[in-house]
C-alpha cells in the first residue's frame, strides 16, 4: 500500500476543511484530485506529505508516518510554489539537488522530462514562469521517486509545454509509478486519471474510474441542426444547459434516453444530424457542483 488514511479529520481553528476522509492508494495508481478552490485538495496533500498533522485519524505513507525520514529518497513532490535559486544555473541546480538522493536521475534526463535543455545553462531566477514551472518538475523527478505528486502541474505553461508534459506523466504511468495530482483543467485529469477523487464539503463525493462516473452521472452532450430555435428545452428537468449557435444547438443533459425519447417525433422532421456524446469530466464534475461553482474551471461557464 502506498498510502493510507483513515478517518481523517483536518481543521483551521473552527473551519472543518476534511472531515473522516478514508483513502487506500496501490502502487501504479494514477488519482486525479479534483475540486473547487478551497475544497482541501492541497490540504490533503501536506498531510500526506507529513507537511500537515491531522486534527484526528490515521495516516500512513509506504507503511510508515508521512513524515519519515527514509520517504525522501521515494517521493517527490510538485508543489504549487515554484522557489527560485538565484545565482544557480538550471544545470548547476539539478546537480545540486541530484547529490541529495541515493539513486539520482541523471541531469540530461531530467532536463529531457522537464523539456529544459535549451534553457540548461540559463540563470533559474531569468525562467519565465511556465519554464519555472518545469523546473519545479524535474527538481521534483531528481530522485527517481515512486510516489509523485503534482499540485497543479500545468498551471503556466504553454500548450506545447503542456502536451510535452502529460507526454512524461504518461512515461511514468507505464513505469507503474503511483501518482497523485491535482488540476482545475478536467480534460487533463480525464485523460491520464486511473482514478477520480472529487473532493467537496470535507469529503470525497465519488472515488472511482472515469467510464463508472459516466455511467452513474449518465451526463452528455447531444448536440443537433435544428429549423427553429428550441429555447424551450431550458425548462425540461434533464437539461442542464443550453447552446444555440446558427441553428445548431447543443444540449448538456443528465439523461440522454429520456431527453432523445421525448426528441423523436420531430427527428427527421425539424430536428437534423443528431449527436449524443458521453459526458466530459467537465460536465460531471458541474452537475456534482451544482449551481454553486458558477466560477468554475477552464472558463467554460
Ligand atoms: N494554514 C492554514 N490556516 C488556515 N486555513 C487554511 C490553511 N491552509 C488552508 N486553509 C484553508 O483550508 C481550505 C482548503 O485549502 P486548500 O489549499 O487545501 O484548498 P485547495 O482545494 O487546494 O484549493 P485551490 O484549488 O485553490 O488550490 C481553504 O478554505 C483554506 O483557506
Amino acid at each position: 500500500m502506498m498510502i493510507e488514511m483513515q478517518q481523517v479529520t483536518m481543521q483551521f481553528g473552527s473551519k472543518v476543511v476534511l472531515k473522516k476522509v478514508s483513502l487506500k492508494v496501490q502502487p501504479g495508481e494514477i488519482i486525479g484530485l479534483v475540486g473547487a478552490n478551497g475544497a482541501g485538495k492541497t490540504t490533503l496533500i501536506n498531510l500526506i506529505l507529513g507537511r500537515l498533522q491531522p486534527t484526528s485519524g490515521q495516516i500512513s505513507v509506504l507503511q510508515a508516518a508521512p513524515s519519515e525520514k527514509r520517504h525522501f529518497n521515494r517521493i517527490g513532490a510538485m508543489l504549487q510554489d515554484d522557489s527560485r535559486i538565484a545565482r544557480l544555473k538550471v544545470s548547476e541546480e539539478l546537480t545540486m539537488v541530484g547529490q541529495y538522493y541515493q539513486q539520482p536521475l541523471p541531469v540530461a534526463t531530467l532536463l529531457k522530462m522537464a523539456d529544459l535543455t535549451e534553457q540548461a545553462n540559463q540563470m533559474v531566477n531569468q525562467l519565465s514562469g511556465g519554464q519555472l514551472r518545469r523546473m519545479t518538475f524535474a527538481l521534483a523527478m531528481a530522485g527517481d521517486p515512486d510516489l509523485i505528486f503534482l499540485d497543479e502541474p500545468t498551471v503556466g505553461m504553454d500548450v506545447t509545454s503542456r502536451q510535452h508534459f502529460w507526454q512524461q506523466i504518461d512515461q511514468l504511468k507505464q513505469a507503474g509509478k503511483t501518482i497523485i495530482l491535482t488540476s482545475h483543467y478536467l480534460e487533463e485529469i480525464e485523460k491520464v486519471a486511473t482514478r477520480i477523487l472529487i473532493l467537496k464539503d470535507g469529503q470525497f463525493q465519488y472515488d472511482g474510474d472515469f467510464q463508472t462516473l459516466q455511467q452513474q452521472y449518465r451526463s452528455s452532450q447531444i448536440q443537433f441542426k435544428a429549423d427553429q430555435s428550441m429555447a424551450n428545452l431550458q425548462d425540461w428537468p434533464e437539461v442542464l444547459a443550453y447552446q444555440e449557435h446558427a441553428h445548431r444547438i447543443s444540449l448538456q443533459v443528465t439523461n440522454s434516453d429520456v431527453v432523445l425519447a421525448r426528441l423523436s417525433p420531430q427527428i427527421g422532421q425539424t430536428i437534423h444530424q443528431v449527436q449524443v456524446q458521453a459526458g466530459s469530466l467537465t460536465d460531471i464534475y458541474n452537475e456534482i457542483m451544482g449551481a454553486d461553482t458558477d466560477a468554475i474551471i477552464n472558463g467554460s461557464k
